[in-house]
């Protein structure tokens, strides 16, 4: 049996009501991730019939205690007051024996103090987009929480019409958002904003405590941790060509993990505007506008800290975000384009393919994935039959292999690096939309493959082909439902 402890709600009491999830009726175990129970040390034999309740929400592991988290924050811009866990309750922190810790949440288990307008429940169907999407985040290399198991039901979740409800339990290091710590301070509540700041250190950088005795610089530093990671993660979301959709202050993790996927969506043709919610009538949360906003949010964490470090801190703290980024964004965009040396036309080559790009429509996944084939002797691309205005992509290619060439890097060694940064196969739409349709009928076959595929999102094997294939009519305009 795996082992819990719950430090958040030891120590952090006022910041959580403790309650049970409401089972879901008939609830059963549809899928879980094996590659993670491995990796938590869970036996496969606890996911057979004889575990059930412990999936759903009806038993719990010894050490759990179940609590919802209260917290706050901005949303599309504006403050929305307090909001907090509605649907989803902390169930406690597995303890590995190397001693890491993980949190596991349970989506969907039903009202809690915190619901507000809503049910407490999620779907089937953006139970398992969540679970998707984390996963193939995670194996991009992309800091995430984790998805270990979805659980079904038969009683009916009304949305636009009835759906299946559904749970997920999603694993991470830690659910504290910067929303929490908003909560606390529109509260006028200094001391609890300490308290979780001075807990957020403790518990995820300890070394800091060790090192830093001068409490606002130890403050300083943190902050600044926090705005690198948030930084670092912009830049990687905006590399693989993922659009979050949800920005809100209560969907930024103070880890620096993706958190919260609502109507996500990873680009197919290229448009640097990209909006995956629908009730996104400004663009707020477009895919070019990501590290913007993440920005934003930050200075919205930074005010919560005012009381804890000076302005002069904070703003020190903050100007880092934009070195972070670019040499974050710099580091991996240059990976895609098979450069191993830093020189100063790269940033034009880029500039020049995204705006080719933006301009024909071309995939943003297949076009980096096909550039990985070049061969500097060839005078020709493989990737020149994907452009209408060939003249236009033949001047790009000449710019770019004269490139190519002030690097003395074989071309086989500079494919397999490219393919490393490239990917075949990421969570388009249109395959999320196929596995759901086959789980709303308890078929997890496609979930099943799409779920191994995304796992090895670099490899050519055959067997991912269907996984790698652009999006189908039906599937290259999807309106994903907000409703979750
Ligand atoms: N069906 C629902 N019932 C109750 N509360 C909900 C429901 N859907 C969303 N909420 C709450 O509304 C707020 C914003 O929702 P959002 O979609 O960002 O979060 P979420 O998807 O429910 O959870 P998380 O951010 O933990 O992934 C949160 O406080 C959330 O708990």
């Amino acid at each position: 049996m795996p082992q819990f402890e719950h430090h958040y709600a030891d120590q952090l009491p006022g910041f959580y009501t403790a309650l049970k999830p409401t089972p879901l009726k008939g609830a059963r175990l549809l899928y879980h991730s094996e590659s993670l129970a491995q990796e938590l040390g869970l036996d496969e034999s606890l996911f057979g019939a004889g575990h059930r309740e412990y999936w759903c929400g009806e038993k719990f592991f010894p050490g759990m205690l179940p609590v919802a988290q209260v917290y706050s924050g901005h949303q599309f811009g504006v403050w929305a007051g307090q909001l907090g866990d509605g649907r989803g309750i902390l169930l406690g922190e597995q303890v590995l024996p190397g001693g890491k810790r993980f949190d596991w949440h349970l989506k969907g288990a039903g009202l809690t103090p915190y619901s507000r307008m809503g049910d407490g429940r999620a779907v089937l169907r953006s139970v398992v987009r969540e679970f998707l999407a984390s996963e193939a985040l995670h194996h991009l290399s992309i800091p995430t929480t984790r998805a270990l198991t979805i659980t079904t039901s038969d009683e009916p979740v009304f949305r636009e019409q009835p759906e299946r409800g559904a749970m997920l339990i999603r694993v991470a290091e830690s659910h504290i958002r910067f929303g929490h710590f908003e909560h606390f301070y529109y509260r006028k509540q200094p001391e609890q904003v300490k308290q979780l700041a001075d807990y957020v250190i403790a518990h995820h950088w300890p070394e800091l405590l060790e090192s830093e005795p001068v409490e606002s610089v130890r403050y300083q530093r943190w902050f600044t941790e926090v705005v690198g990671r948030t930084a670092s993660l912009m830049a990687q979301w905006q590399s693989v060509g993922f659009a979050h959709g949800v920005m809100n202050t209560d969907n930024m993790s103070i880890l620096g993990l993706t958190i919260d996927y609502g109507p996500f969506g990873f680009l197919d043709d290229y448009q640097p505007g990209y909006i995956c919610n629908h009730s996104d009538h400004q663009g707020r949360y477009s895919y070019d506008n990501q590290p913007a906003v993440a920005y934003w949010n930050l200075h919205r964490l930074a005010q919560t800290l005012s009381g804890l470090m000076t302005t002069e801190q904070l703003q020190t703290a903050l100007g880092e975000y934009e070195s972070v980024l670019m040499k974050v964004y710099g580091t991996l965009m240059r990976g895609k384009l098979g450069f191993f040396t830093e020189n100063k036309q790269d940033n034009d080559l880029l500039t020049g393919l995204l705006s080719l790009m933006a301009k024909e429509g071309r995939d943003f996944t297949q076009t980096f994935r096909l550039l990985s084939q070049t061969e500097q002797q060839q005078a020709s691309s493989p990737l020149r039959d994907e452009f209408i205005d060939r003249a236009a992509f033949d001047s790009w290619y000449q710019s770019y292999r004269q490139r190519l060439l002030t690097e003395e890097v074989a071309d086989s060694t500079r494919q397999d690096a490219m393919k490393q940064c490239n990917p075949r196969i990421v969570l388009r739409n249109y395959l999320a939309q196929q596995a759901i349709e086959r789980a709303e009928k308890d078929d997890i076959s496609a979930l099943t493959q799409l779920h191994q595929a995304l796992r090895d999102p670099y490899s050519d094997a055959k067997q991912y082909d269907p996984m790698a294939a652009l999006p189908p009519d039906w599937g290259k305009h999807l309106e994903i439902s907000c409703s979750s």
